[in-house]
C-alpha cells in the first residue's frame, strides 16, 4: 500500500529536497508551505503522515499539534526544526509529535523515522494494543493507546496516570515492548527507596518502570529529579506510573519533567463495553475455551462500577476459572465470584456510618434507633442480595444463608415485596 506523506515547509528549496528524497524512498508525497493547507489536508485524510517545520513565518506549528492529534489521532507527525533547544523538543513531544528531528538532519534518517512511524500507526490503536495483551475500545482508551503509540519510539520520560489497578504498569510494559530495546527494570516505591539511583545502572540502555509515584519518599523524588536534569550516560528511559492526583504528592518541577510524555487511563467505569471485553479476555486466558461469558453475564459485567478497576475484573475472572475447567459465566456465577475479601477499611466505614445513623436518630427524638439500624442493615442486605442475584429470590436467600420462606417473609415485613420472582 502506498504511504502518503505531506511535507509542510516554507523554505522552497528545502521543501523540494525533502519531497524528492521521500518520493525516491517510495512515499507518495505532497507538499505545501501553508500550515492551514496542511491541517486541512490532514483532516481530509489526504495523507497518512505529516512532516512539518516548526517555525513557519510568524506561526509556531507546535501550537497546531494538539488540534491535529485530536482530529487525526492515527496520523504521526514528524517535526523538524532549526531551533535545537530542549524546550522545542519537549514541546514537540508534549504536543503529540511522533518524533522531533533537529535541523540539519540526514534525509535517510527522516525516511527511517517515517517508515517506523507508519508501521506503528498502520493498524488501529486498539488492534495493535490488543494484539499485545491490552484490551480497550472505549474512546478514552483509544486516546490513551494513541498517546502510547506516539511515545513508543522516543526516549522521553513518560508519566502514566490513572486509578490504581487501571492498567498503568501494563501500559508501561507495552510501551517498552514497542521500543523493543534493552532491559526493563520495575520498581515499586519500596524498591525505589531501598536501591535508589543504582536502579538507573540496572536499567541502563533500556527502561526503568517506576510504579506508584504518589508513594515515593522525598529521597526517591530527589534522585529521580536529578536523573532527569542530568541524565547519566546510557540512562534508561523513565516510565512512571501514578495516581491522577500525583501533583499533590510530588514537587511540581518533578511532575513537569516526568510528564514530557503523558498518558492518562480512564477509570474502568468509564470504559463501557470494555468491561465485558476485559472480563471475557481474563476468563478465556490460558484456557482452551473452557469458560465463556454468557450474554447476560456480559450485560451484568458492563453494569458494575468495578471500584477495584481492571485488577478486580481480573481477580473475579480468576476466581471463576478456579471453580473448574469449564462452564458459562452468567450473572449469578459472576456476582458470587465478585464477593472477594472485604476491602480494607470497609468494616470500619460501615461502623462509622452506623454510629452516625444512631446519633442522628437519637437527636431526632427517635426512641428506637437500634431497631431502626438493624432494620436498615437488613433492608440493605436483602436489596443487595437480590440485585446480585439478578432478582432470583432463591439465589438471594442462599447468599444470605436464609431459607427461601424466611427470605420472602422478611421482604414482606420490610415492604420490599413487589411480588416478583
Ligand atoms: N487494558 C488492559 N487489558 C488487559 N489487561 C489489563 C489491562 N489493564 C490492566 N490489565 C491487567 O490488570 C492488572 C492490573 O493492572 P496494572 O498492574 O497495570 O495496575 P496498576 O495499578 O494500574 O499499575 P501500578 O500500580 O503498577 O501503577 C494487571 O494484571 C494487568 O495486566
Amino acid at each position: 500500500m502506498t504511504r502518503r506523506v505531506l511535507v509542510l515547509e516554507d523554505d522552497d528549496s528545502l521543501r523540494f529536497v525533502i519531497s524528492k528524497a521521500l518520493s525516491r524512498a517510495g512515499f507518495d508525497v505532497r507538499a505545501t508551505a501553508s500550515p492551514d493547507v496542511a491541517v486541512e489536508r490532514m483532516i481530509r485524510k489526504e495523507a497518512d503522515a505529516l512532516v512539518a517545520d516548526v517555525l513557519l513565518g510568524r506561526e509556531n506549528f507546535l501550537d497546531r499539534l494538539e488540534e491535529l492529534a485530536r482530529l487525526r489521532p492515527d496520523a504521526p507527525v514528524v517535526v523538524m526544526s532549526a531551533q535545537t533547544t530542549a524546550a522545542t523538543a519537549l514541546g514537540a513531544a508534549r504536543h503529540g509529535a511522533y518524533e522531533y528531528l533537529p535541523k540539519p538532519f540526514n534525509l535517510d534518517e527522516l525516511v527511517e523515522v517515517l517508515e517506523r512511524a507508519l508501521k506503528v500507526s498502520g493498524a488501529s490503536p486498539s488492534a495493535r494494543a490488543a494484539g499485545d495483551g491490552l484490551i480497550g475500545r472505549a474512546p478514552a482508551m483509544q486516546e490513551a493507546f494513541q498517546a502510547l503509540a506516539r511515545l513508543a519510539r522516543g526516549r522521553t520520560p513518560v508519566l502514566i496516570t490513572g486509578p490504581e489497578g487501571s492498567g498503568r504498569a501494563a501500559s508501561g510494559r507495552w510501551l517498552h515492548r514497542q521500543a523493543g530495546s534493552g532491559p526493563l527494570v520495575e520498581a515499586g516505591p519500596d524498591r525505589a527507596r531501598r536501591e535508589g539511583p543504582a536502579l538507573l545502572d540496572a536499567a541502563a540502555g533500556g527502561a526503568l518502570l517506576m510504579r506508584r509515584a504518589e508513594h515515593w519518599t522525598p529521597d526517591t523524588a530527589a534522585w529521580v529529579l536529578e536523573a532527569l536534569e542530568i541524565p547519566p550516560a546510557d540512562a534508561p528511559r523513565l516510565i512512571v506510573t501514578a495516581a491522577p492526583d500525583v501533583r499533590t504528592h510530588l514537587p511540581g518541577i518533578l511532575v513537569e519533567r516526568l510528564s514530557a510524555g503523558f498518558v492518562t487511563l480512564p477509570p474502568v467505569r468509564q470504559r463501557g463495553d470494555d468491561r465485558a471485553r476485559l472480563f471475557a479476555f481474563f476468563l478465556e486466558r490460558g484456557g482452551e475455551g473452557g469458560w465463556s461469558l454468557s450474554p447476560a453475564g456480559a450485560d451484568f459485567v458492563n453494569a458494575q462500577p468495578w471500584e477495584g478497576e481492571v485488577l478486580q475484573i481480573e481477580r473475579t475472572a480468576q476466581r471463576i476459572r478456579a471453580q473448574g475447567p469449564r462452564g458459562e459465566a452468567g450473572p449469578d456465577v459472576i456476582a458470587r465470584a465478585m464477593t472477594g475479601p472485604v476491602p480494607p477499611g470497609a468494616r470500619e466505614a460501615l461502623e462509622d456510618a452506623a454510629l452516625g445513623f444512631l446519633a442522628e436518630s437519637w437527636a431526632a427524638g427517635d426512641d428506637a434507633p437500634a431497631r431502626l439500624l438493624l432494620e436498615a442493615a437488613e433492608r440493605a442486605a436483602l436489596k443487595a442480595a437480590l440485585e446480585a442475584s439478578g432478582g432470583v429470590r432463591q439465589e438471594a436467600a442462599r447468599r444470605l444463608g436464609m431459607n427461601r420462606n424466611t427470605f420472602a417473609r422478611r421482604l414482606g415485613a420490610l415492604g420490599l415485596d413487589d411480588g416478583a420472582d
